[in-house]
């Protein structure tokens, strides 16, 4: 149904959201991880009805059994995407601090509030039991090389002006080093100003000048 599947850029762009879910916690969510990582929404957050990307976008790069949603579980690649998804997901908890995290009290669709049962599991867990980091909480974790993420034209001019800053600092004492020594060189070459010859101006001198000034 599409010839492309998401981007390594996907995944990072949407690690960054903030919030946990949106108003109206369905899939037509704006700045909702849970609806970018769906695949409802852009990887950015803004939700537009012709977007299809991340988790959906993989569903229809699948097609046949792969891409719909009564028949998909019989794809193998099924568990891959889905592991692979909630390794996403565990990522995201890693990386967002607990204020961040708003998982729905109320009003998500039926079985998606937070002390809602899972269905079908049993025995029966909540979603918030689920609302965890796996590697601490549910005895496993997932090996995965997150892309880096590029840098960003303000953090590019931060690291040239202080790069710049540091070189200049750097030269500036160079120079003055190097200034110094050389100075220092030359000093050694120098005539004194009082040479031997001329007669010093000395303690009994001063004293008779005051004596004829008197006079
Ligand atoms: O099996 C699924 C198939 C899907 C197709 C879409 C879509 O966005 O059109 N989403 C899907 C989710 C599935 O789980």
């Amino acid at each position: 149904m599409v010839q492309r599947l998401p981007e390594p850029q996907d995944v990072l762009d949407c690690l960054e959201l903030n919030a946990f879910d949106t108003p109206p916690y369905y899939s037509t969510s704006s700045e909702s991880f849970r609806n970018s990582i769906e695949g409802y929404s852009a990887p950015q957050g803004m939700y537009d009805p012709v977007i299809r990307s991340l988790h959906n976008l993989a569903h229809l790069f699948l097609n046949g059994t792969g891409g719909q949603t009564h028949l998909s579980p019989n794809d193998p690649i099924f568990v891959l995407l889905h592991t692979f998804t909630d390794a996403i997901f565990d990522e995201w908890l890693r990386r967002h601090q607990p204020g961040d995290i708003v998982y729905p009290e109320e009003d998500a669709p039926i079985g998606h509030n937070r002390r809602f049962n899972m269905v079908p599991f049993w025995p029966p867990v909540t979603n918030a039991e689920m609302f965890v980091p796996a590697p601490e909480n549910l005895g496993y974790s997932y090996e995965v090389q997150w892309p880096a993420r590029p840098l960003t034209l303000s953090e590019i001019i931060t690291v040239a002006i202080v790069v710049a800053v540091v070189v200049v600092a750097a030269l500036g004492g160079l120079i003055a080093c190097a200034v110094r020594i050389h100075s220092q060189g030359s000093a050694e070459t120098l005539e004194p100003l009082l040479a031997e010859t001329y007669r010093r101006y000395s303690e009994e001198d001063r004293r008779l000048d005051k004596s004829q000034s008197v006079v």
